[in-house]
């Protein structure tokens, strides 16, 4: 990433406009830093419109403005001759620059070089720029060319060749656009190889991911919202576990998945995405996957009676799952009005679900072990099975934060992406007042766990065990239906995919046991959104 001082720097990427330059020229840290790298070329080049004497090191790109002869004394003259650079990391693909004419069947006249870079811009966000260093002569500029591009092929955790999986239905049906607008003119530039499969059905991705060929491929991109995302991440576990040989009809470790994947944000919520990065934007995840940032993510198994139901990274029982299944009945509307009115509708239904929670705590942070403390009679038991019973109006386990627009610190703030441990939230039943004023605070301040109805555990396993004997019916106008016995099933909500299970669910927690493309995020600052629907 660009380093600290670098406001003229960067605008010399973004087209020379100039700012304040700094006080002095080469500050004394980057000075040693600069001497103690190995000069690999040296030449002269225009950039941002002046001579500069460049220099190619063994991890920066400096360029200082030629020197006008100086007149003894003349302080002002070191202020213009100040030193730029550029990380070589951040460097993502380098081109010949050059003149072509109308009607010119050669490959035109060489203008110098470009240099596309991967900028960070506010909290989070990655934006791609580039620096032209302008030199007529073809030769000068070929051994730079060469140089370089030796340079960037030295980068060996940036993949090559990519298998894109892109939903066409994703949110408004976006995602074809999105892809072919925005993604592949960066994986294009950065010489990455791609094989695109558009997604037919729900559950393509999946059973192509049973069969098809990974071999020649770095990394798998999905392009979509968390349903896709999840499909992906579910396809490369189950076939690593395949390949492993694992039995997952018992209870199993699973083996890391073999290939990183990368996620687009095309779909209505893009909770994974958001996770993953920060910030919902497809030129930062795009930028993420070309650099080969590359991060460990904790996963979850989800199985009942002994059988894995699916790997996946958050869950919610309760409302949450209830809200989803109804949600799943209005296909017809768009996403974000189909989610509200279900919420609403939900909302207008609440119920709690009589059950049985059994969870095994990791440990337990500060604060959260004061709650405990308060709130949990059998509180500092670490390491040991407890058990809460009662009536809850949801349940969340959640692996990852669960970043989206109505929680821009996440469902789940507590937990991080790959720390080893997953939040466990019960929402005991309280009256709908209670529990909106609890919902409402996801979008603004930050304890919105804060009541005496919710209970927060750092936990490893979760087994839920429902203790309704009345199933769940969306088409009902209560929810409700009295079910023949054994065909009761609950919803759950797992990344955004509705999940219906008969009896008890277990969730065990599988350190990094998958790798995504994807930075480290800066916390997000307190923000406060607008939630349409309360
Ligand atoms: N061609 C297709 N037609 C219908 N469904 C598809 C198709 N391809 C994939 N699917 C399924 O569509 C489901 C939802 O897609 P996706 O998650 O990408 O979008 P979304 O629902 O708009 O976004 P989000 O899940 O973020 O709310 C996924 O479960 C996926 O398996």
């Amino acid at each position: 990433m660009p380093r600290g001082r670098r406001g003229s720097r960067v605008s010399a990427l973004e087209g020379g406009r100039e700012e304040e330059a700094p006080a002095a020229g080469l500050q004394p840290p980057a000075e040693a830093e600069a001497a103690a790298e190995r000069t690999l070329l040296r030449g002269i080049f225009e950039v941002s419109g002046g001579g500069c004497d460049v220099v190619l090191g063994e991890r920066t790109l400096r360029w200082r403005p030629i020197r006008p002869e100086r007149p003894a004394g003349n302080s002002k003259f070191s202020l213009l001759c100040k030193e730029d650079s550029i990380e070589l990391q951040d460097v993502f693909s380098v081109k010949l620059k050059r003149r072509h004419s109308f009607k010119q069947q050669t490959r035109g006249t060489v203008l110098g070089i470009t240099l596309f870079i991967c900028l960070k811009k506010e909290q989070n966000k990655l934006k791609d720029s580039t620096l032209d260093l302008i030199n007529y002569s073809e030769d000068h500029c070929d051994i730079w060319f060469r140089e370089l591009k030796k340079m960037l092929a030295g980068f060996s955790s940036r993949p090559k060749s990519l298998k894109i999986f892109l939903n066409p239905q994703s949110h408004k049906k976006e995602a074809s656009q999105v892809y072919y607008e925005k993604v592949e003119p960066l994986l294009k530039l950065a010489g990455i190889e791609t094989d695109v499969t558009v997604t037919e059905y729900k559950g393509h991705a999946l059973s192509l991911l049973q069969e098809c060929e990974l071999q020649g491929f770095d990394g798998v991109v999905c392009v979509g919202g968390d349903g896709s995302a999840s499909e992906v991440a579910h396809g490369l576990l189950l076939r690593a576990q395949e390949s492993a040989g694992m039995h997952t009809d018992q209870v199993f470790t699973p083996v890391r998945a073999q290939l990183p994947l990368g996620l687009i944000p095309a779909g209505s919520t893009n909770v994974l995405a958001h996770s993953l990065h920060g910030i919902s934007h497809v030129v930062t995840a795009t930028l993420h996957i070309i650099m080969g940032h590359i991060q460990p993510v904790d996963v979850c198994t989800f199985s009942t009676t002994g059988k894995l139901l699916r790997f996946g990274f958050s869950a919610m029982f309760g409302f949450g799952g209830r809200s989803l299944a109804l949600a799943e009945n209005y296909r017809w509307m768009s996403p974000s009005k189909r989610r509200d009115f279900a919420v609403i509708k939900t909302l207008a239904r609440l119920k709690p679900e009589d059950c049985e929670i059994s969870f095994l705590p990791l440990s337990s942070s500060q604060d959260e072990g004061e709650r405990m403390e308060q709130e949990s009679p059998k509180s500092g038991c670490n390491g040991q099975w407890q058990t809460v019973q009662g009536q809850f109006l949801n349940v969340s386990i959640m692996a990852i934060p669960c970043l989206c627009a109505v929680a821009p610190r996440g469902l789940a703030p507590n937990t991080r992406l790959n720390n080893g441990s997953m939040s466990l939230i019960i929402v005991r039943n309280t009256s709908r007042p209670e529990f909106i004023k609890h919902l409402k605070r996801y979008t603004s301040v930050k304890n919105q766990f804060n009541f005496p109805f919710i209970e927060t555990y750092n936990v490893e396993e979760v087994k839920v065990y429902p203790r309704n004997t009345v199933g769940y019916n969306p088409g009902e106008e209560d929810g409700s239906q009295e079910m023949p016995s054994g065909n009761t099933t609950f919803p759950w909500n797992v990344d955004g995919d509705l999940m219906e299970v008969a009896s008890e669910v277990h969730v065990r927690l599988h350190p990094g046991c998958i790798s995504f493309y994807g930075g480290i995020m800066e916390e997000m600052n307190d923000s406060k959104v607008t939630c349409n629907c309360l």
